[in-house]
């Protein structure tokens, strides 16, 4: 039999994984192994798929960043079974091949066929390969999770270096102001140096966190006067009673019992160490009424507060088309100028609804300003300002403190199959909601293996799968089905769309997990990711999905606080749990 010879029986093996299998390129088996029931089932042809994948094993063995095997539903169901037996062979990949020779099964191939004993015992090796294999896509799922982890471990670490670094920046500028002072003012030298001291003794003292940045302006030559952008300090409160004490310590071993001294998510509040200076204005388009509050709420920010004003350029030049006088007004000119943004901005005023704050979030990949959303769509969940009140909601927010929720976002990489490493090809995705990973336009149910850290989730088949923030917790992942959690909830929720399953319940997992979601080999189409609704990308065949908890929040400014903020706006938004109170008229226990 030569490679391009097909299996006649249908349904032992899958065309397209055949033909590429015994040409030694496969990536993925399709093990129907409920199939070998049929006794008539050719047992030269099955002698045959052993050998086939003993080839892909060694292949595999050599380049093993490509193993990925498609479990699909048979295969699950036959590796689930108890009953099956325990052999060396199941110990482990490696050993459970390289100990069977080829020559013996040459031998087998060409031994009399005998009975239906071989027919099980077949059956019995073909499930511990197709255990051996899932063994290996665990490996490189947890090899996988690892590696995000890490990566997410060296971005934390260098974003605390760089905000250190820049706290080391802050006290050496101050130590510079002490200089000057002495250096302009001797005979004042005490009081002043003093009043530096302290500032200095402020900025560097371990209480609560600090943003000390003194930053250039974009453009050097526009003119020379510098920038500065607001330090602010950030503390966590317990039950409204205030505390400097900003602890990541949540479990203590006192008298050697566990006990939870700290939790990690408490009410925060910023508070303004210096006067913020610049806001970034995003606005939803195509609204009339946006645009008129966009201009009014511009000229006051600059007459009344001297404010720098960054727009988007879209914005600009309807400002421009309106009136010269909104000159002043700054934006940007590409996405390398974005990407400096929040090294620039204080605050970001969002006007619209929750798209423009998802719209808002998208523009930072890293650190992001505080955001105060005004609320100029239809439901607003996470939009608690009124537009109409914005002069003393500005008031309140410029002076602080300011009561934030710090909304988590989740970090995805699309790993595509064809990619040699990890993360070589393309550049994470921040989502503030969630990243769906859903069938497209294809009538086809979706297949996608679901891996956390280095376990097997399960095998969503149905229209897709949703991976949710908390604060995304009351959007899709709700529609779905999904439970609503708290923003401040550190957590991912894995939410199943319209699962072909009575048993399949929503999940919420912990934050420290990293789940990947792959398309198997086998897959009869593609499925689609989408990150907040939009950018949308095709997961072909092999490619995955692998999603994180991102370093960088989304700090958005709370009206009263994060949990009050919450509640009313399950009730007002989307009218949680609203009946008719049940009158006192009617029977009653005696
Ligand atoms: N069946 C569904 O409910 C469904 C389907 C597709 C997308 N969405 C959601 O729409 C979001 C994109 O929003 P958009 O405004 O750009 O698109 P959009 O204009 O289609 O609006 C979607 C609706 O979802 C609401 N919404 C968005 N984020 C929310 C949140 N965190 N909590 C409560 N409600 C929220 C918006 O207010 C809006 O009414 C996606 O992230 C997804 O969560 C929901
Ligand atoms: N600055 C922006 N530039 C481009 N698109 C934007 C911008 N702001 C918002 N959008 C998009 O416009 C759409 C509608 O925005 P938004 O959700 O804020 O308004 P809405 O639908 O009227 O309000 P709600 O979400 O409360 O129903 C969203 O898809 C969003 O992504």
């Amino acid at each position: 039999m030569t490679g391009h010879d097909r299996l006649t029986t249908p349904s032992i093996y899958q065309g397209r994984e055949e033909e590429k299998d015994r040409e030694g390129n496969t990536h993925s088996l399709s093990l129907s192994l409920s199939l070998f029931a049929n006794k008539q089932t050719n047992k030269r042809i099955l002698l045959l798929l052993l050998l086939l994948l003993l080839q892909y094993q060694r292949e595999r063995v050599m380049s093993p960043n490509k193993i990925i095997i498609n479990n699909n539903s048979s295969s699950s169901s036959s590796l689930g079974n108890a009953d099956m037996p325990s052999s060396q062979s199941e110990n482990g990949f490696i050993s459970s091949f390289s100990l069977f020779p080829e020559k013996a099964v040459q031998e087998l191939l060409q031994s009399p066929v005998q009975g239906d004993d071989h027919l099980i015992e077949f059956s019995e090796a073909l499930r511990t390969v197709a255990k051996a294999l899932r063994r290996v896509a665990e490996g490189k799922a947890s090899a996988q999770a690892e590696a995000a982890e890490w990566k997410r471990k060296y971005e934390l670490e260098r974003a605390r270096n760089l905000q250190s670094e820049n706290r080391g920046k802050s006290c050496l500028e101050l130590q510079a102001d002490l200089d000057d002072m002495r250096t302009i003012n001797p005979t004042n030298q005490p009081t002043l140096c003093n009043e530096a001291n302290e500032k200095f003794e402020r900025c560097c003292s371990s209480n609560g966190i600090c943003s000390h940045e003194v930053l250039r302006n974009g453009n050097p030559d526009s003119d020379s006067k510098m920038v500065r952008k607001a330090s602010f300090k950030l503390s966590w409160c317990s039950k409204g009673v205030q505390s400097d004490q900003h602890k990541h310590d949540i479990v203590s071993f006192e008298r050697g019992n566990i006990t939870t001294a700290e939790r990690s998510s408490k009410q925060i509040s910023l508070k303004w160490e210096s006067s913020p200076q610049t806001v970034l204005i995003l606005t939803k388009p195509n609204s009339v009424s946006v645009q008129i509050l966009c201009a009014e709420m511009i000229r006051w920010l600059r007459q009344q507060k001297k404010l720098h004003i960054y727009v988007e350029p879209r914005v600009r030049v309807e400002l421009l088309t309106e009136s010269s006088y909104f000159n002043f007004v700054e934006t940007w000119k590409d996405e390398k100028e974005i990407s400096t943004l929040h090294t620039k901005v204080d605050l970001v005023l969002t006007l619209g609804g929750d798209g423009t704050v998802l719209w808002a979030a998208s523009m930072f990949k890293g650190p992001v300003p505080p955001i105060v959303p005004f609320s100029l769509g239809s439901l607003g969940f996470m939009t608690p300002f009124y537009s109409e009140h914005y002069k003393e909601c500005l008031e309140s927010i410029l002076k602080g403190p300011i009561s934030i929720t710090l909304r988590h976002r989740l970090q995805c990489h699309v790993v595509r199959d064809a990619a040699k490493n990890e993360y070589e090809a393309e550049e994470p995705i921040l989502v503030l909601n969630e990243v769906t990973i859903d069938r497209g336009i294809s009538s086809y149910l979706t297949n996608l293996e679901c891996y956390c850290d280095n376990s097997f989730v399960t095998c969503v088949q149905g229209d897709g799968l949703i991976l949710s923030t908390t604060s995304g917790s009351t959007a899709y992942s709700l529609a779905a089905g999904g439970s609503m959690v708290h923003p401040q909830v550190p957590g991912i929720l894995f939410t199943p769309i319209c699962p072909h399953s009575l048993s399949f319940r929503p999940l919420i997992m912990p934050e420290h997990v990293t789940l990947r979601v792959q398309v198997p080999f086998n897959s009869r189409s593609p499925a689609w990711a989408s990150f907040d609704g939009k950018d949308r990308k095709q997961l072909a065949p092999g490619d995955a999905l692998v999603c994180s908890m991102a370093p960088w929040p989304v700090p958005t400014a709370c009206l009263v606080d994060s949990t009050n903020d919450f509640l009313r706006s399950i009730h007002e938004g989307l009218h949680w749990n609203l009946r008719k109170t049940q009158s006192f008229d009617g029977p009653r226990e005696s």
